[in-house]
Formats: C-alpha cells, sequence, structure tokens
C-alpha cells in the first residue's frame, strides 16, 4: 500500500513538474519567446460539425494520395481539395474520381480536383506534400534545392487562396521546407499556424520497434524521437516509458539494444524506399492523426517541427521536431521536455548540421528582398 502511495505522489508531483515546462506558442514571428499569450478559446465541435471544414493537399504523388485514403477513412472533414501541376492533371482527375466513387463509405461529401488553386479557397488546413522525393540511398537533405523551388512557388497561392488556414508541411527536408515556408509567409503570418510533420513518424516507428522488441502493444510505448525528421534525429530515452514505467532507471546508460533500436529508426524510410520506391502509408496515417487534430481543435501532443531557436540553447534559426500541442491554430505550445546533457548536445549538433544546409537559401532570399 505505502509503495502504491509513493508512486502516486511521484506521478501527481512529475506531472505538476511537466506540466511548468510547456512554453507558449508565440503567434508571430517576430515575437520573442519568452512571451506568452493567452490562451486561445476552444473551438465548439458539435457531433458532426468535421462537415463544415475544408483540407487541401498540395502534391499528389504517393504521399499525398497516402494522406488522403488516411482522412477519408477517419471522416475528417466535409470537403476536401486535391491540387497538383498541370502535367498530372489527367492522372489527378482519375484519383479524384476513384476516391469520389467511394462515396458510399466515408463521409467527405465534395473531393475537388485541379491544378489551380482556386479549389482550394477558404481551406481551414492545407497540408503540403509536393516535392521531389529521394531516389534509393539518397538523403533527405539533397531534396532542399530542388523542393525549395517548389515550395517557393506554393506558398504564395495557398496563402492567396487561404490566407488564415493552418498549414502542414510533409515535402522533404521537413524541417527546411517548414522553415521556408514560414519565411515565405513572412513576419506576421501567425508562427505556429505553420508546422511540419517533423519526427511523428519516426517516433512511430521507434514505437514499434520497442513494442516488438518485447512484445507489447505499440501503443502502450510512449516516447519520442525529437530533432530532425532524418539523419541526425535524437531518441529521448530518458523519458521513453512502457505504459506509466520509464523504460531507464534515471542515470541508466543507453545501451546497444537501444542505439541498434534508434539505427532501425533512421534506416526504416531507406529500407521501405528500397523496397516499393517510395513510403507513404505510414506518413499519411500521420498527417490524418494531426488532421484530426488541427479541424478538432484536440491539443494533441506530437513531435512537430516548428522553430526551435531560443530552446535547449539552439542559437540557430532552425526548425525541428519538439513535441508540441496541436490544435486549430496548429502548434499550440511548446513542451520544454527535460533532456539530459548528451541528449541536449545530440540536439544542438543536429541544429548546427541542419543550418549549414539552410544558410545559402536563406542567403538567397534575403538578398532578393
Ligand atoms: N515528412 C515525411 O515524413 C515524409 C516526407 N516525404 C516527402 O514527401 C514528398 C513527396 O513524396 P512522394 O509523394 O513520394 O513523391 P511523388 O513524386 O510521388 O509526388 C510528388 C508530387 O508532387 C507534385 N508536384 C511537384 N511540383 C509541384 C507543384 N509546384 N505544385 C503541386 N504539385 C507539385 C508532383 O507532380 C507529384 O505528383 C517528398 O519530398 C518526400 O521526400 C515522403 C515520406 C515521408
Ligand atoms: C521518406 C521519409 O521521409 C520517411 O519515410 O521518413
Amino acid at each position: 500500500m505505502n509503495v502504491l502511495l509513493k508512486c502516486v505522489v511521484r506521478y501527481v508531483v512529475s506531472f505538476e513538474l511537466d506540466f511548468k515546462g510547456w512554453r507558449e506558442r508565440n503567434t508571430v514571428n517576430t515575437v520573442p519567446y519568452t512571451s506568452s499569450i493567452p490562451q486561445l478559446p476552444r473551438d465548439t465541435h458539435p457531433l458532426g460539425n468535421f462537415n463544415s471544414k475544408k483540407i487541401t493537399v498540395v502534391g499528389m504523388g504517393q504521399v499525398g494520395l497516402g494522406c488522403i485514403a488516411s482522412i477519408l477513412n477517419q471522416d475528417i472533414c466535409g470537403t476536401l481539395a486535391m491540387i497538383d501541376i498541370a502535367p498530372a492533371a489527367k492522372k489527378l482527375e482519375g484519383e479524384a474520381k476513384d476516391f469520389q466513387q467511394g462515396g458510399g463509405f466515408h463521409q467527405t461529401a465534395t473531393i475537388l480536383a485541379s491544378s489551380s488553386y482556386d479549389v482550394s479557397e477558404k481551406s481551414d488546413l492545407v497540408i503540403i506534400t509536393a516535392g521531389v522525393p529521394q531516389k534509393p540511398g539518397e538523403s533527405r537533405l539533397s531534396l532542399v534545392e530542388r523542393n525549395a523551388k517548389i515550395m517557393g512557388a506554393i506558398m504564395p497561392e495557398v496563402l492567396r487562396y487561404s490566407p488564415k488556414a493552418t498549414i502542414m508541411i510533409v515535402s522533404n527536408p521537413c524541417d527546411i521546407m517548414t522553415a521556408l515556408a514560414c519565411k515565405l509567409a513572412g513576419p506576421d503570418f501567425p508562427q505556429g499556424k505553420i508546422f511540419g510533420t517533423g519526427t511523428i513518424l519516426d517516433s512511430s516507428r521507434l514505437q514499434c520497434l520497442i513494442a516488438q522488441s518485447m512484445d507489447l502493444d505499440p501503443r502502450n510505448v510512449h516516447g519520442y524521437i525529437i530533432g530532425e525528421h532524418g539523419d541526425s534525429s535524437v531518441p529521448v530515452w530518458s523519458s521513453v516509458r512502457i505504459g506509466a514505467l520509464p523504460l531507464l532507471a534515471p542515470g541508466q546508460p543507453v545501451d546497444d539494444t537501444l542505439k541498434a533500436i534508434h539505427k532501425a529508426v533512421i534506416d526504416s524510410a531507406y529500407d521501405v524506399i528500397n523496397l516499393k520506391g517510395y513510403t507513404n502509408w505510414a506518413i499519411g496515417m500521420s498527417v490524418a492523426y494531426l488532421a484530426k487534430a488541427v479541424l478538432n481543435d484536440n491539443r494533441t501532443i506530437s513531435p512537430v517541427s516548428t522553430c526551435v531557436r531560443g530552446l535547449y540553447g539552439i542559437e540557430e534559426d532552425v526548425f525541428l521536431a519538439v513535441p508540441c500541442s496541436i490544435g486549430s491554430q496548429g502548434v499550440q505550445r511548446v513542451a520544454i521536455l527535460p533532456l539530459t546533457p548528451e541528449e541536449e548536445a545530440t540536439l544542438q549538433k543536429s541544429a548546427k548540421g541542419l543550418w549549414e544546409v539552410q544558410k545559402p537559401i536563406w542567403e538567397q532570399l534575403d538578398s532578393q528582398n
């Protein structure tokens, strides 16, 4: 009984400490991180209100299609718009018709498709998946220049037709593309409203691999990969929980099994791309999960990509994934996860590496203004 009481007290205390670790997400790029904003009123969502909600997905390749399939299966919105470039128009029309013909099994009343952004008008959420994918063996960072050009073409159109939308970036390299989308939106666009899918997929891969090694349900593994959605990602072993139990005791070193699990997480995308040429279903499920959090204003905690300058001793103007609460306005608050000195140092290294790739694009953009 005594032991049980101690456990309860420990968890109540640690909840309070964790709660104090939240930092409000500033609404505008220029507001310093330390400022706090009044909590935004929670949207009311009576049953069936999703019908008034509109999602646009830009980029109807493998990932875009994976997103649409998951969104439709989960009855998240009433209207869905699909956008791709003009040369892909015929395929786009075919995909839209195929999804429309499943109307007996989902509740999305309207599915639109076009290469023109007027179909995206007044979207509540815009999801950007357009861009070049990796070839087998290619890193995400190597896509940066090609996909920066594509992002440059897309963002003005998105903002023209849906200036109030929350925007989710999936295109790789996801963290730099999210930073770029924010820069293109300008300093007056509420900062948290543009976020990247970050390491939500990497964290799911981590959950699955740990669960597999322990013969458990992945949904009982709680923990995050943070930092870059890519090769320099950081597993926060110090806060992984199995059910309510910590995976590691305080000070317990990370052993070779855990290191191998992290390596397997990093290798996951390369592995699937080698096997089938692309990844799409797991990211589609991740996107639908986040879309539901936005449209239902759920305040769901997920590791998504947001500006981390000023956090964890990071000085560079970079976006990385950290656990955030996600609602209708995108990232509403950033959770300040306690890190060990090693985890913090690895995150800082990841930030520096990303900044080296991002810097030339920033210099180019700044010289144009
Ligand atoms: N963040 C994440 O966890 C993941 C990100 N990705 C990334 O998602 C992106 C898309 O991957 P896939 O769908 O496999 O590639 P894909 O080549 O199958 O599709 C890309 C689509 O973007 C379209 N597109 C190109 N320029 C466009 C523009 N200006 N406007 C509208 N559409 C445009 C293309 O026509 C094509 O349909 C890649 O950058 C990939 O690396 C992929 C998986 C996971
Ligand atoms: C391609 C990619 O970013 C992924 O599957 O993680």
